[in-house]
C-alpha cells in the first residue's frame, strides 16, 4: 500500500482528499488512469493476483515431504507433531495427486486418523477415516482403521463390519489373516445383538430455536439516522433478533485457529479448501458451504463377501457417500472466487476482501455478469465517506482499484474496472467499516494451563483463574443487525453462534424505547475517554448520551470512581443539559441536599481526594502493577514483583477512591499473580476484593461482576470452598440474563462449574 500511496502526485493526493461522496467516479477514473500508466502498479496486481505467481496453490512435493514427517513423527510416538504434520501436509495436497497408487488425501486422512486414535480422540479419528472412505471407498485400511475406533468407541457391531468389509478389500493373505484375528477377538468378546445407533454425518452444533416474536421496527431517530425501538414493552433477556450474515469473513489473527466458514474453533481433524491452501474448515459440511469446491463422489456398488448378517453394501453406500451440502441451508459460496491460490485473498485487509465477497454475491444475485455493472447500491447502509481523513479516502481509493483489479483476474464475470465500479466500491468499503459487525467469541483461559489444555483442566475442575473474554474471529455484514444504533448504556446484547447473530434484552424495554447496543468491547472494559475517540475514530460521531456528557463534565470536578455513581442511577437520564452543581445537587439530593460541593469530593460517600497531588504519586505504584501483569502473562513472578505490587496496591488504596476501577484492576492482577505461585488463599482474597468494588460500580447483575465471579468460583473449586455454589448461582443468573437459553453454547464451562460445585458438596455432606 505504502509503495502505491507514495506513487501518488501530490495534486492527485489532494484532489482525492478532498473528494465527496459525489465527485467519486470522477476521482476514481483519475486515480485510475494514473495506476495505469505506472508499470510498478501493473507488477503489484500481477504479483497479487496473477495465477503463474499464485502462492497459495497445491503442492504435491510440499506435502509428501509433510507426510514425510508425519510419519516419523507418528513412529517415534510423537503423535501431536504427527498431528500438524498430517494437517499441513492436507492443506498442500492436491485433491487428486496419487502416491504409490493410492489417492494421496485418502491416505494422509488416513495416516491422520492413527494419530488422532493414539491421542484418544476417537470421533475426530471416525470422522477422517469417512472422509478417507468417501475419496476411496475400496481403501482397506480406511476401513481397518475404522473398525478399530468403532471397537474403541465400543460401536462393536460396526467395528464388526468395517473389519468384514476391510478383510474383503484387503489383497494381501497376511493382511486378510491379521484382520480376521481382529474381527472374531470383538466377534468372541462382545456380543453384537442390539443396534448402535450409526452416525457419520459430520453434525454442526445444534442451535436451540427459542421463539422470539418480539420484533422491533426501524425509525428515523434525530441525531442518528435509522435505529431499532422497541414495538411493545419488553421482558429482560428476550431473543429481539436473529439474523444470518450477508457476508461473513475471518479475521486474518484467526486463520489458523478458526473455521474459516462458520467461525467456530478448529478441532483437531481440520479439512483444508480442496483447491487452495488457504482455508481450513472444521467440517466437510462448512467446507462445502464455504465454496471450498468439495469434489462430489459416487462410489461404485461393493460386493462384500463374508457376512450373512448385514446389508453391508448399504452400510458402505451410508459411509462413502457423503451429504454435506444441505440444500436448506442458503448456499453462499463465499470462497469460491478467491480459490484459485492467488494470494491476495490473504494479503488485503479483511475488509476489502469483505467487499470482495459483496461484490462477487451481488453480481451472482443479479445476474449482470454481461452487462458488468456492479449494482452496489442496493446495500441500503449508511456510510461516512465526507467525514474520513483525506488519508483515508485515498487509501480507500488505491484499495478498490486494487480489489477490482484482483477480482476481474480472478473471477469470469467479465468485470470492467471503471471510474463508477471504483466508486461503487469505495462507499461499499465505507459502508462495511461503519456496519459490520465483529463477530466474537468466549474464550477460557487460566494462567496455570497452556491454551491447547484449558478444555481439559477445567472438565477435571483444575482450572485455578478461570477466566473468560470476548474475542474478535471474524468481521461481517448483517443488514438489520447494523440498525441498532450505539448506546453507553445499552439495552440490548449482541452474541453469535457460528455465524447467526442474536440480540437480547439486559433489561425490561417500554414501548417506543430505543433498543440499542454497546459498539467496540463490552461495557466495564474502556473508560469513557478510550470509549469515546473509538466512536469518533470508527463511527465517526461524537457521543453526546447524558452520561457521557455528565460524566465529561464531572471528569473536571472530580477523578475518582464517577462510574459508580451515575452507571447504576437511571435518573442520571434527566440531567441532560444542566449545570455541574445542579447534577452535584441532584446526586446529593436524596441524602443531604444542603451539602457543599468541591472538586475532589466523591459525589456518592462525600470522601476527599487531592487530585493534583494523587496524580503525580500514582504514577509509581501504576508502574509495579504494570510489571505485575507482564509477569502474569509470562508466568514468572518473583517475589520482589509480588511485593512491590503488594506495597503499591496499598499506595493505591489509600490514594484513590475506594471504589476506583483501577483498584478492582489491581487486586484482579495479584489474584491470578497468587494463583500462579500457589497461593489459593491470597489469590481468593484479592479476588473478593475485585468483585467487591465491581458490586459498587455496577449493577449486581452486570456481566463485568459475572466474568470476576468466574475467576473466583474456578478458585472456590480449587479450595475446595463450599461457597462456590452460591458464587456458580449467582454467575449462571447473570450469564442466562445475557445469553438466555444460549448459555450452554457460547460458554460451555459453566456446566462444567455446575457439576463440579455439586460434586464438591455433595461430597461434603457424605
Ligand atoms: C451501524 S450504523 C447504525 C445505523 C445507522 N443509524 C443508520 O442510519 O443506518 C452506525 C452509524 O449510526 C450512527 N449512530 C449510531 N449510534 C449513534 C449514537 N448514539 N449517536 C449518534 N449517531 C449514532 C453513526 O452515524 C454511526 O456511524
Amino acid at each position: 500500500m505504502d509503495k502505491l500511496i507514495s506513487l501518488v502526485p501530490h495534486s492527485l493526493k489532494l484532489m482525492v482528499g478532498d473528494s465527496s461522496p459525489h465527485d467519486l467516479p470522477s476521482t476514481s477514473s483519475s486515480l485510475l488512469d494514473f495506476f495505469l500508466k505506472q508499470h510498478q502498479f501493473h507488477q503489484v496486481i500481477r504479483d497479487l493476483a496473477d495465477p503463474e505467481k499464485a502462492l497459495c496453490v497445491k503442492n504435491k512435493n510440499l506435502a509428501l515431504e509433510f507426510k514425510e514427517k508425519g510419519n516419523q513423527c507418528h513412529l517415534s510416538g510423537d503423535h501431536p507433531q504427527a498431528l500438524i504434520s498430517y494437517s499441513q501436509a492436507l492443506r498442500m495436497a492436491p485433491f487428486d495427486a496419487d502416491d504409490m497408487d493410492r489417492n494421496l488425501v485418502a491416505t494422509l486422512y488416513v495416516n491422520r486418523a492413527s494419530s488422532l486414535h493414539k491421542m484418544g480422540l476417537l470421533m475426530e479419528c471416525l470422522r477422517d477415516c469417512n472422509r478417507a472412505l468417501q475419496i476411496s471407498s475400496t481403501y482397506a485400511k480406511a476401513w481397518y482403521r475404522r473398525g478399530k475406533v468403532n471397537a474403541s468407541l465400543e460401536n462393536y457391531q460396526d467395528a464388526v463390519r468395517d473389519l468384514t468389509i476391510a478383510q474383503s478389500m484387503e489383497s494381501s493373505l497376511g493382511g486378510k489373516r491379521q484382520i480376521e484375528s481382529e474381527r472374531k477377538i470383538i466377534l468372541d468378546t462382545h456380543k453384537t445383538e442390539g443396534c448402535t445407533p450409526f452416525q457419520h454425518n459430520e453434525k454442526q452444533l445444534g442451535i436451540s430455536d427459542e421463539p422470539h416474536q418480539v420484533k422491533p421496527q426501524c425509525v428515523e431517530v434525530t441525531g442518528k439516522g435509522r435505529g431499532m425501538v422497541s414495538q411493545s414493552d419488553i421482558p429482560q433477556a428476550t431473543l429481539v433478533h436473529i439474523e444470518e450474515p450477508y457476508a461473513l469473513i475471518i479475521l486474518k489473527h484467526c486463520r489458523e485457529t478458526h473455521c474459516h466458514y462458520c467461525l467456530n474453533e478448529l478441532p483437531a481433524d481440520t479439512v483444508p479448501c480442496t483447491s487452495c491452501s488457504i482455508p481450513f474448515y472444521c467440517s466437510q459440511h462448512c467446507q462445502v458451504q464455504a465454496g471450498g469446491q468439495r469434489l462430489r463422489n459416487c462410489p461404485k456398488k461393493l460386493a462384500v463377501h463374508g457376512s450373512h448378517f448385514y446389508n453391508l453394501e448399504d452400510y458402505i453406500g451410508e459411509i462413502t457417500l457423503s451429504n454435506d451440502y444441505d440444500p436448506d441451508v442458503e448456499h453462499l459460496p463465499e470462497h469460491i472466487h478467491e480459490c484459485q491460490g492467488v494470494h491476495w485473498p490473504l494479503v488485503l485487509p479483511s475488509d476489502v476482501v469483505l467487499a470482495g465477497r459483496i461484490i462477487v454475491k451481488s453480481i451472482k444475485q443479479k445476474k449482470c455478469s454481461k452487462k458488468g455493472s456492479i449494482p452496489l447500491e442496493t446495500l441500503d447502509l449508511s456510510h461516512s465517506y465526507s467525514k474520513m481523513s483525506p488519508e483515508s479516502k485515498l487509501e480507500l481509493h488505491i484499495y478498490s482499484i486494487v480489489l477490482l483489479c484482483c477480482l476481474q483476474h480472478s473471477s469470469h464475470f467479465g468485470l470492467s474496472v471503471t471510474g463508477v465500479h471504483i466508486s461503487q466500491t469505495v462507499i461499499l468499503i465505507s459502508q462495511i467499516r461503519v456496519n459490520s459487525m465483529a463477530v466474537v467469541r468466549m474464550k477460557s483461559c487460566d494462567v496455570n494451563v497452556p491454551p491447547y489444555q484449558i478444555e481439559d483442566f477445567i472438565r477435571c475442575g483444575r482450572a485455578l483463574t478461570s477466566s473468560v473474554e470476548q474475542v474478535r474471529v471474524g468481521q461481517a455484514v448483517y443488514f438489520s443487525g447494523s440498525l441498532f444504533n450505539h448506546s453507553c448504556q445499552p439495552n440490548v446484547h449482541a452474541y453469535f453462534l457460528s455465524r447467526t447473530l442474536f440480540i437480547r434484552t439486559t433489561e425490561v424495554v417500554a414501548t417506543g424505547y430505543p433498543l440499542e447496543l454497546s459498539y467496540g468491547p463490552q461495557v466495564g472494559q474502556w473508560d469513557c475517554t478510550t470509549r469515546v475517540k473509538f466512536l469518533e475514530d470508527n463511527y465517526f460521531f461524537r457521543y453526546s448520551c447524558v452520561i457521557n456528557y455528565e460524566r465529561q463534565k464531572l471528569e473536571h470536578f472530580l477523578e475518582v470512581s464517577i462510574t459508580s455513581s451515575l452507571e447504576s442511577n437511571l435518573e442520571v437520564r434527566k440531567l441532560k443539559d444542566v449545570d455541574i452543581s445542579k447534577v452535584a445537587h441532584f446526586s446529593f439530593e436524596e441524602k443531604n441536599s444542603s451539602l457543599h460541593i468541591d472538586p475532589g469530593y466523591c459525589l456518592k460517600c462525600v470522601s476527599y481526594c487531592d487530585l493534583e497531588s494523587s496524580r503525580e504519586a500514582l504514577s509509581k505504584p501504576w508502574n509495579y502493577i504494570g510489571r505485575l501483569q507482564d509477569s502474569v502473562l509470562f508466568k514468572e513472578i518473583s517475589g520482589m514483583t509480588l511485593s512491590g505490587a503488594l506495597e503499591s496496591l496499598d499506595l493505591l488504596r489509600s490514594i484513590l477512591h475506594a471504589y476506583n476501577k483501577r483498584i478492582a484492576e489491581a487486586e484482579d492482577n495479584l489474584a491470578q499473580a497468587f494463583c500462579l505461585v500457589g497461593d489459593l488463599q491470597s489469590a481468593k482474597g484479592h479476588c473478593e476484593a475485585s468483585l467487591k468494588i465491581l458490586e459498587k460500580l455496577y449493577d449486581p447483575n452486570h456481566v463485568v461482576i459475572g466474568y470476576e465471579l468466574v475467576k473466583l468460583s474456578s478458585i472456590q473449586l480449587s479450595l475446595g470452598d463450599s461457597s462456590v455454589v452460591d458464587s456458580i448461582d449467582r454467575l449462571s443468573a447473570i450469564f442466562s440474563r445475557y445469553y438466555g437459553s444460549h448459555v450452554d453454547i457460547v460458554f460451555p464451562y459453566l456446566q462444567s462449574l455446575q457439576k463440579e460445585g455439586c460434586k464438591l458438596v455433595q461430597s461434603g455432606a457424605e
